[in-house]
C-alpha cells in the first residue's frame, strides 16, 4: 500500500481560527469570522446546510457580529490591519461588500453595544470627543438622527445592557481590569448594582430579564465570581448563585426556558452550567470541548457554542438540551488527527514562597523528542494558558521540543486575589514564579540546563526580555513576540482608553520611579547576552513599535545577536496566514540554529 510520511509542522499552520459568530433568530444562517481563505472574513452557512460560504469580503479582524432580527441587515466591527481603532458596517442580507455605517476618523472607535428589538436603533460608545473615557450614543436608522446618550466620566466607561423598553441603561466604569463597577441608568436616576461602589470588585454581563431585573456577574465581597441580582423597584441587591472555587465568567439569559448558561473559569478549562430560575436547581453540562470562547442563546432555546481543546482548532456547535452536541463546522489540522497531537499535562509546583503555581506541560511524541524546552509565559498578564488550540504550539511539539507555560501569580482562573498579585509588581512576583518553574524543570528531569529556550508574547515578551536580562544563564535563545522593553515609554504609549487604569494594573512614573526602572528590561540590557529574535506588528496599539525598535536598536549598538521582524500590516496578533506562517517558520529556524 502506499505509505505516507508523518505529519509535518507545514501541516499545523494551516490551520484556521473561527473567532466569533451569531445566529439570526430564525436560526437559518449561521455566520462567522474565520480566516479561511487567508485573511479575516465574514462566513455563513444556511442552516440545516452546513457548506459555508463567503458573506462579507473586507479582508480585516472582526471585533463582533450582529443580525438584524428582522433579516435586513447585518453589522460587524471592522479595524484596519490590527489598528484596534473598530468602525461599525453595514452588509446587506445577501451578503457582500461592507458599507460603513457608524465611522469617522480614521484614529476613532466605535464600539458596538446593542440592538433594539426591531431593529431600527443601534446602541454604542465611541472615543470621538471623549478618547479616554468614551460617550454612549444611540444611531435611529430610521431618520438617521444620532443622540449622546451618556458622557463617559471618571474612568472608561461602557454601556453594557439596554432594557427592552429602552428606558434603562447598564454602563460599566473601569478602574482597572480587577476594579469595574457597575450602575444603572433611568431617566435622571442612577443607582449602583452593588451595594458599595467604593469597594473593589467586578461587575460584567449585565442582562435585564425584564424591565425591573437586572442579573450580572460580580466578585463583590468573594473570591470567586458569582451570579447577582438587582431589584429597580426595591433597589437590593442580592447574590443568585456561586459555584465552589470556580469564576463565572459569561452570563447568558434562555428567555424561553427562564434559566441561564453560566461558563466557570476553572483553571484552564472551562465549565458550562444552567441556573433555572424557578427551581434554583444548578446542572452541570456536558460540553464537546474545554475552553468555551462565546455562548449565545437563541429565541427556542437551543445553544450554540464556539470552543477550542488544546487538540481541537475552534469550532461552533450547537444543543438543544444541553448535553447532546451537533458539531456545525469541521475545522481541523489539515490531515492530523486529534491522536497525532499533544494533549497538554496539568501539573503544579510551589513558588519561592511556598504559594503553588498550576502550569501546562506539553511533551513531544518520544519519536519526536529533540531534548529542548520551550518556556513561555503568557501574555495578559492577567490572564492565562489555558487548554485552547495553539498552531504554534503543536508545531513545536511536532519539531520535539516540550513546552511549559506557568500560570504564575496574575494569571486569572484562581480566583480574585491571586490575579491581583501582578497589579504595580509586573517583574517580581511572577519573575520568580518563572525562575521556581524553571528549577522545578530541571530539579524533575524533564529539562536540561543547556537545553531551555525562552519565548513569550505581549506581557509574556516582556517577561522573556526581563528574564533574558537578569538570568541569562539559563537560556540558550530568547524570542519576544511585541514585548514592552520599557515601563516608562510602555506606560504612555498604551491607547487612551486605557491610561485611566494604568495605575493599578502598572503603577505610576512618578511615584513608583524605582519600581519602574528595577522592572524594566532596558534597565538589564549589559545582561541580554543570547541570540533574540523580536518579531512586532507595526500597527499594534497595544505594545507600539517603537517598544521593539528601541531594544532592538540598543541591543545592536552592542554587537548582539538580534534578528528583527516587522510585519507592516499587523498589529497586536497575527490575524493573516501568510503572515502568521513567516512567524512560525522564523521562529522554528531561529531556535533549530540556537539548539547546538
Ligand atoms: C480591559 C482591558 O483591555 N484592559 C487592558 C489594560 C488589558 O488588560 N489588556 C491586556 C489584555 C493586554 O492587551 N495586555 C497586553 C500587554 C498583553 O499582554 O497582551
Amino acid at each position: 500500500m502506499i505509505q505516507f510520511p508523518k505529519p509535518t509542522v507545514e501541516q499545523f499552520f494551516r490551520t484556521y481560527a473561527i473567532s466569533n459568530f451569531t445566529v439570526s433568530s430564525d436560526e437559518q444562517r449561521l455566520i462567522f469570522s474565520t480566516n479561511l481563505n487567508g485573511k479575516m472574513n465574514l462566513w455563513a452557512m444556511d442552516l440545516p446546510d452546513t457548506f459555508p460560504y463567503l458573506f462579507a469580503h473586507y479582508d480585516e479582524s472582526i471585533s463582533f457580529i450582529k443580525i438584524d432580527p428582522e433579516n435586513r441587515y447585518v453589522l460587524a466591527g471592522y479595524d484596519k490591519d490590527g489598528d484596534e481603532n473598530h468602525q461599525i458596517y453595514a452588509i446587506p442580507n445577501e451578503g457582500g461588500l461592507p458599507q460603513p455605517l457608524i465611522t469617522g476618523d480614521e484614529l476613532e472607535k466605535y464600539f458596538f453595544s446593542h440592538l433594539s428589538e426591531d431593529g431600527k436603533r443601534i446602541y454604542y460608545m465611541t472615543s470621538e470627543e471623549n478618547p479616554s473615557f468614551l460617550n454612549a450614543r444611540v444611531r435611529n436608522l430610521e431618520d438617521n438622527s444620532d443622540t449622546l446618550l451618556n458622557v463617559g466620566e471618571a474612568s472608561p466607561t461602557q454601556l453594557s445592557a439596554v432594557s427592552d423598553d429602552e428606558e434603562a441603561f447598564v454602563y460599566l466604569r473601569s478602574y482597572a481590569n480587577t476594579y469595574v463597577t457597575g450602575f444603572v441608568k433611568v431617566g435622571e436616576e442612577t443607582h449602583s448594582l452593588t451595594p458599595d461602589p467604593d469597594k473593589v470588585h467586578v461587575v460584567f454581563d449585565p442582562v435585564f430579564i425584564d424591565e425591573k431585573t437586572i442579573y450580572f456577574v460580580t466578585d463583590y465581597e468573594s473570591e470567586y465570581s458569582y451570579v447577582a441580582k438587582f431589584d429597580l423597584d426595591t433597589k437590593e441587591f442580592s447574590s443568585v448563585v456561586t459555584v465552589e472555587k470556580e469564576s463565572v465568567d459569561t452570563l447568558k439569559w434562555d428567555k424561553e426556558n427562564k434559566a441561564f448558561y453560566l461558563v466557570t473559569e476553572k483553571g484552564v478549562a472551562d465549565v458550562l452550567y444552567r441556573y433555572h430560575l424557578k427551581t434554583h436547581k444548578l446542572e452541570q453540562l456536558k460540553t464537546p470541548i474545554d475552553v468555551i470562547g462565546k455562548v449565545q442563546v437563541t429565541k427556542s432555546g437551543s445553544l450554540y457554542l464556539l470552543g477550542t481543546s488544546a487538540t481541537v482548532p475552534s469550532n461552533i456547535f450547537k444543543s438543544t438540551d444541553g448535553n447532546e452536541w451537533k458539531q456545525l463546522t469541521n475545522n481541523g489540522v489539515l490531515g492530523v488527527s486529534t491522536g497525532d497531537m499533544v494533549e497538554p499535562e496539568v501539573v503544579s509546583y510551589k513558588s519561592f514562597d511556598g504559594m503553588e503555581i498550576e502550569a501546562l506541560l506539553c511533551k513531544p511524541k518520544p519519536e519526536n523528542d529533540n531534548g529542548h524546552t520551550i518556556f513561555w509565559p503568557h501574555g495578559g498578564p492577567q490572564a492565562s494558558e489555558r487548554k485552547t488550540f495553539r498552531a504554534m504550539f503543536q508545531s513545536f511539539l511536532n519539531r520535539g521540543y516540550t513546552i511549559f507555560a506557568p500560570n504564575f501569580r496574575g494569571s486569572t482562573g484562581y480566583g480574585s486575589s491571586f490575579v491581583k498579585l501582578v497589579e504595580q509588581d509586573w517583574g517580581e512576583g511572577p519573575r520568580l514564579d518563572c525562575l521556581a518553574a524553571i528549577e522545578w524543570l530541571f530539579n524533575n528531569n524533564i529539562t536540561e540546563r543547556e537545553k531551555l529556550f525562552l519565548v513569550g508574547g505581549s506581557y509574556g515578551g516582556y517577561m522573556a526580555l526581563l528574564l533574558h536580562g537578569r538570568h541569562p544563564e539559563y537560556f540558550k535563545a530568547v524570542v519576544d513576540i511585541f514585548g514592552p522593553s520599557d515601563l516608562f515609554t510602555f506606560v504612555n504609549s498604551v491607547p487612551p482608553h486605557w491610561k485611566p487604569i494604568m495605575d493599578r494594573w502598572l503603577g505610576d512614573p512618578e511615584r513608583d520611579k524605582e519600581r519602574f526602572i528595577k522592572d524594566s528590561p532596558v534597565t538589564y540590557l549589559d545582561g541580554m547576552t543570547k541570540p533574540m529574535l523580536v518579531i512586532q506588528g507595526a500597527k499594534d496599539p497595544r505594545v507600539v513599535k517603537e517598544e521593539s525598535d528601541q531594544i532592538v536598536a540598543k541591543l545592536e549598538e552592542k554587537g548582539r545577536d538580534v534578528e528583527y521582524l516587522v510585519l507592516e500590516d499587523e498589529g497586536h496578533g497575527f490575524s493573516k496566514k501568510e503572515n502568521e506562517i513567516k512567524v512560525y517558520n522564523l521562529m522554528l529556524e531561529f531556535l533549530e540554529k540556537h539548539q547546538g
